[in-house]
């Protein structure tokens, strides 16, 4: 199955949990950056159209790296928030010619384990798809709502809850639309599937692995190190 698709990794963030000496996807394991492993799924794969990176103004460290000449990969500017980074990024989409139909995957950059499995999952279960949908894992864990006193409120049914993942998959047109009005509108986005969800569309749930973790912790980084053997 060939389903041509465009992507856009938001690459603007400045890793404040991470607490490095410059933002988290620009960290190294193994002798390359988390960006670069991120990307590498992207520009494997025979159906990628093009794919944006969304980065700060003042980002030194993406004209070092060998992927920044590659000419499927162009530059947007980054946002105060994620969405606002995304939604560049969807703009320059147009730019290089993406249409209102086209399929959009968004993916973090902070999300380096990918696997080409999960992929092409999302793509092949959305294909036909009249919303789109995302990567995600039904949650493994017991749940606990938080009082301000930081003591238990209570254990919600955890049976219908998952974590949502990127890559996140929606047409350009319906995608750029939603995200445009929600952030007009001061709704607080923190993926794109909520956008969606706030103009009343429910996108798909596409079981993926639970590795595609987003490197956000210092933890978060060793787990990822030891898996490239450091
Ligand atoms: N204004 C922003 C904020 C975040 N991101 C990107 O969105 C992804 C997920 O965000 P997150 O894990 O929160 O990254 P940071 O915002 O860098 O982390 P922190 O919240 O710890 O500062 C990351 O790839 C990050 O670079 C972005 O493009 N633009
Ligand atoms: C988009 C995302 O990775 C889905 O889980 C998550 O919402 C990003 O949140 P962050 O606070 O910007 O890391």
């Amino acid at each position: 199955m060939s389903l041509p698709f465009w992507v856009v990794i938001p690459a603007a963030g400045v890793g404040a949990r991470m607490a490095a000496d410059r933002p988290k996807q620009y960290l190294e394991v193994a002798g390359r950056c988390l960006i670069e492993y991120t990307l590498d799924c992207f520009l494997t794969h025979p159906d990628l159209r093009g794919l944006v990176v969304c980065l700060a103004a003042d980002d030194p460290y993406w004209p070092q790296l060998p992927c920044a000449k590659d000419p499927r990969i162009q530059r947007a500017a980054g946002g105060a928030e994620r969405a606002d980074s995304v939604l560049s990024g969807l703009q320059r989409l147009r730019g290089l010619g993406a249409a209102e139909q086209d399929w959009v995957l968004v993916h973090d950059a902070a999300r380096p384990n990918l696997a080409h499995s999960d992929l092409q999952r999302l793509l092949q279960q959305l294909a036909e798809d009249p919303v789109g949908g995302l990567l995600a894992v039904p949650v493994r864990d017991t749940l606990k709502r938080a009082g301000a006193d930081g003591r238990v409120l209570d254990t919600p049914d955890r049976s219908c809850f998952w974590q949502a993942f990127t890559p996140q998959m929606f047409r350009l047109g319906p995608l750029q639309q939603a995200l445009s009005a929600a952030l007009a509108a001061g709704v607080r986005i923190t993926d794109e599937a909520s956008a969606l969800e706030w103009t009343g569309q429910s996108p798909r749930l596409v079981e993926g692995r639970a590795d595609n973790l987003k490197i956000t912790r210092p933890e978060d980084l060793q787990w990822f190190a030891a898996l490239h053997g450091q």
